[in-house]
């Protein structure tokens, strides 16, 4: 065992690009983006996608609205060679989008390719070779020469190929494999040495792919590099300059954001970064970073569940609940601090309003995703994500220091349990505590008279805990008569600190709700009550505040006791 076992690994040298110009570059349009799903996703898989995945997975591509799909390496394997065949004699390819297909550099195989291709109408062809000195020397045994001998035959023989079949509209694309691994001056010659055979115009441009086959360094340094490209290349106006990042370091979203602001035209990557080893760049991540800073991605991502569906059924590899964008739990806040921004936000946020909503960078709304999932409720959470589930489910507008209250009770029952409470949960515990529907606090046919000076006479049957009997007082309107009749039947003033109502529901569901603050002695208790009428539900609340502060009823000769 050596000592320092990281000595082994060798640091990426620094790219010398002192006037480099990407640091400053402000993304403003989508790329030209390419699906690569079907191609390295599918060979990244551990059960390749049968034919209906592939027209599954081919046609929700379409549907996104990709414009250029890699739908397969046809040389590879009989079932890939059938799939490309049955997309162009199915008539499965709309008019305006082209399929690519991949190829090594060998002459059977582009050939084979080719034959695949019979009858389609726009095809770009892909033709790679490794480029990087450890493939020169351990795969391919050959020098520099040889390299660029290899890549230049073979886009010799596609050019040709293509040539003698003038009813398809052919473009090419051709990738330096492993140039993350591989010396710039390699790199640029032999891309120069394949579009000196191509020949591409600025009208029929071909496609100079450069891969981070293998992620290697920082992103900056992948930035560098494309960036030299395209500065360096010869036909860079005749050229769509398309990058392809892998994520082994976990940062193949932001290689392929700075490779866009270096000078990359375009993306190659999978949905929900599928691909060799630690995938593909994620081009869903890209496509919606682009959109919340207000730029059109031109894809579609409006219903993202859908897309993650078929993503998942035909890879037969789930999603991350915590994958950017569409994971199950990236809408959700569990944490009290920040529902209790959310919950503020939303009250505040305006129709037309800027999105500028804390811990949520994109709107679910836009990606399909309901508000329910914004906010649920754990041990971490506090008042503000109570009371939004209450609101929200069941339109229950606590005030403020109800909902301290409450959220107390919440966690003495979260404590025990030591789980999610769900919105329902939540509710029976809130029914539960303020006895909502509970005939052991209620008040039975109550008679107001007006007498003089406006005042109110009330009298009326009372449940209170285990006593029942008949109040009666007067006051400047019914809750005050009410307060003032339990005040002498209790033997101590009940004095109402805080009022709120509102109503819940429409038409002739309509309830009140009525939220009071009682003060007993020295006890402090919010009561809730839920009817038809506000009186009767401000009288309900008044009962299960005293029900709350455990109040006994001092009995009297004629009472009954339940
Ligand atoms: C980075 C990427 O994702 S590149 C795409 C990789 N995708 C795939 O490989 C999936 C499809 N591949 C296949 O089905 C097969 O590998 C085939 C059909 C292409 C080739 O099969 P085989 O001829 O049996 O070769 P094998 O799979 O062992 O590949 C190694 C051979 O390819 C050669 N090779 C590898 N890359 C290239 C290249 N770009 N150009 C030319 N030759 C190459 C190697 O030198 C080696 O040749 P050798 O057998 O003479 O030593
Ligand atoms: C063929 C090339 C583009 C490739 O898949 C890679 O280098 O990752």
């Amino acid at each position: 065992m050596l000592k320092q076992p990281q000595l082994k690994y060798r640091p990426f040298a620094p790219i010398a690009l002192p006037d480099r110009t990407w640091p400053d570059a402000v993304l403003t349009r989508a790329p030209i983006w390419l699906s690569t799903d079907l191609r390295d996703g599918n060979q990244a898989l551990i059960e390749p996608m049968d034919i209906a995945r592939k027209l599954r997975m081919f046609q929700q591509l379409v549907k996104i609205g990709f414009k250029e799909i890699e739908v397969g390496f046809p040389s590879a394997s009989q079932t890939e060679f059938d799939f490309i065949r049955l997309l162009i004699d199915g008539g499965h390819i709309p008019d305006d989008v082209s399929i690519q297909v991949l190829t090594q550099a060998r002459s059977h195989l582009i050939e084979r390719t080719f034959e695949a291709l019979d009858g389609a109408k726009r095809v770009i062809v892909h033709v790679y070779n490794a480029v990087a000195p450890v493939m020169r020397r351990v795969v391919l045994a050959q020098d520099e020469d040889g390299i660029v001998e290899l890549a230049s035959s073979h886009a010799r023989q596609i050019k040709d190929l293509a040539a003698a079949r003038p009813g398809t509209d052919w473009r090419f694309e051709y990738s330096p494999e492993m140039f993350s691994g591989t010396e710039l001056a390699f790199s640029k010659r032999v891309v120069d040495a394949v579009t000196a055979v191509w020949e591409p115009t600025r009208e029929r441009k071909c496609i100079i792919n450069l891969p981070a086959t293998v992620e290697h360094s920082t992103p900056n340094i992948f930035a560098d590099m494309v960036e030299w490209m395209h500065r360096h290349l010869e036909r860079r106006d005749s050229i769509v300059l398309s990058v392809h990042p892998h994520n082994d370091r976990g940062t193949g979203t932001a290689a392929g954001e700075l490779a866009l602001m270096a000078g990359a035209d375009r993306v190659e990557g999978c949905l929900f970064g599928n691909g060799e080893r630690t995938g593909n760049v994620d081009l869903v991540n890209i496509a919606l970073n682009l959109y919340t800073q207000g730029i059109d991605p031109q894809l579609d991502f409006s219903d993202i569940d859908e897309v993650r569906r078929c993503v998942e059924h035909c890879t037969q590899i789930p999603v991350h609940p915590r994958h950017p964008y569409v994971g199950d739990l990236v809408y959700t806040s569990f944490s009290g601090s920040h529902q209790d921004a959310i919950k503020k936000a939303f009250s505040a946020r305006k129709a037309g309003d800027l999105w500028d909503m804390p811990y949520l960078p994109i709107d679910p709304k836009d990606l399909g995703r309901s508000y329910d999932a914004v906010i649920r409720v754990n041990s971490q959470s506090g008042k503000g994500g109570i009371a939004y589930l209450l609101e929200t489910e069941y339109g229950l507008e606590l005030p403020r220091r109800l909902q301290i209250e409450f959220s107390q009770v919440v966690q003495r029952v979260m404590d025990d349990a030591g789980k999610e409470l769900t919105a329902a949960d939540l509710h029976a515990i809130f029914e539960r505590e303020y006895g909502i529907g509970n005939a052991s606090a209620s008040v039975v046919q109550p008679q107001m008279t007006e007498i003089a000076g406006g005042a109110v006479r009330l009298s009326a049957e009372v449940v209170l805990g285990g006593w029942v009997g008949h109040v009666q007082g007067e006051g400047n309107g019914p809750i005050d008569a009410f307060v003032h009749a339990l005040s002498t039947r209790l033997g101590q003033e009940v004095r109402v600190l805080d009022y709120h109502e509102h109503s819940i529901g429409s038409g002739a569901d309509a309830r009140a709700v009525a939220y009071l603050e009682l003060r007993v002695g020295d006890v402090t208790r919010h009561g809730v009550g839920i009817d038809g009428s506000i009186v009767r539900a401000s009288m309900q609340a008044i009962l299960s505040g005293l029900s709350r502060a455990q109040l006994t009823v001092p009995q009297s000769q004629e009472e009954n006791v339940r």
